[in-house]
């Protein structure tokens, strides 16, 4: 089974996804690490964001273990990821990983969540199931700053505001794979709901698709 959840930046669907993975014992990929990964791959390099050749050289060579660094959490990977993630080849090169992964989860578990912004729309197209998670660009920018904040690093909210629309209006506007609402997603905006509402919202239908898939059976 393959839940695909989408939606814009500290919409929250990284907390949901995470916590349905864990409800169902199923993998979880945070596919937003691997456009961060490659960002900051090609700026270890030396090499210009608006560089495509280099781009997706830093894609193809792309080690997953890099996932783990923690610099991929900063703003100056958010944004870096963004400006790669606009890049059809840069794309194309993550396009497989994340197939494999839903397709086959690692650990031998029964099903996987991945979140991104194009799960439901290009990656998984016939996900068994599509949430979109989204709230105003206010509440995200607040969200995003106190977490900064509360890692001890510095930050204005008018700036994370400002940095957060510029990167909702590339995600929404790049020739490929667009941020869009899948047709057939269910959509859940958080913006003044918790995270304890918003994962009762999101679970339920999940697990309505759980119980009809056994009622065929
Ligand atoms: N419903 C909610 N109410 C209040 N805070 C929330 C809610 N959901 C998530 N948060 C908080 O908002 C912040 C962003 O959440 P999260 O990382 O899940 O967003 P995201 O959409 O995955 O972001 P990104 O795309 O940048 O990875 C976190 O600090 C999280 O604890
Ligand atoms: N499926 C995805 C996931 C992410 N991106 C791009 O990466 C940026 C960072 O993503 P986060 O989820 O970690 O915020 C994001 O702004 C997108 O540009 C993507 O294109 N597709």
């Amino acid at each position: 089974m393959i839940v695909a959840v989408d939606g814009p930046a500290a919409s929250g669907k990284g907390t949901l996804a995470r916590r349905i993975a864990s409800a169902l014992d199923f993998a979880y990929l945070d596919t937003g690490l691997l456009y961060r990964g490659v960002g900051v791959a090609v700026l270890d390099r030396g090499d210009s964001l608006d560089d495509a050749e280099a781009a997706i050289r830093a894609a193809q060579a792309f080690d997953p273990a890099l996932m783990n660094d923690p610099r991929l959490r900063s703003e100056e990977a958010s944004s870096a990821a963004s400006k790669v993630a606009a890049i059809p080849g840069v794309r194309a090169a993550m396009l497989e990983f994340q197939r494999r992964f839903g397709h086959t989860p690692p650990g031998g578990k029964k099903g996987a969540v991945l979140d991104g912004r194009d799960i439901g729309t290009v990656i998984f197209p016939e996900a068994d199931v599509k949430l979109f998670i989204t709230a105003s660009v206010e509440v995200r920018a607040e969200r995003r700053h106190k977490e900064l904040l509360g890692r001890g690093t510095p930050s204005i909210y008018a700036r994370v505001l400002r940095e957060m629309q510029e990167r909702d209006q590339r995600d929404r506007s790049r020739s490929v794979a667009p941020m869009t609402i899948a047709s057939d997603a269910v959509v859940i905006d958080t913006s003044a709901i918790d995270v304890e509402a918003a994962f009762q919202k999101a679970m339920a239908p999940v697990l309505e698709k759980i119980s009809r898939q056994h009622r065929v059976r």
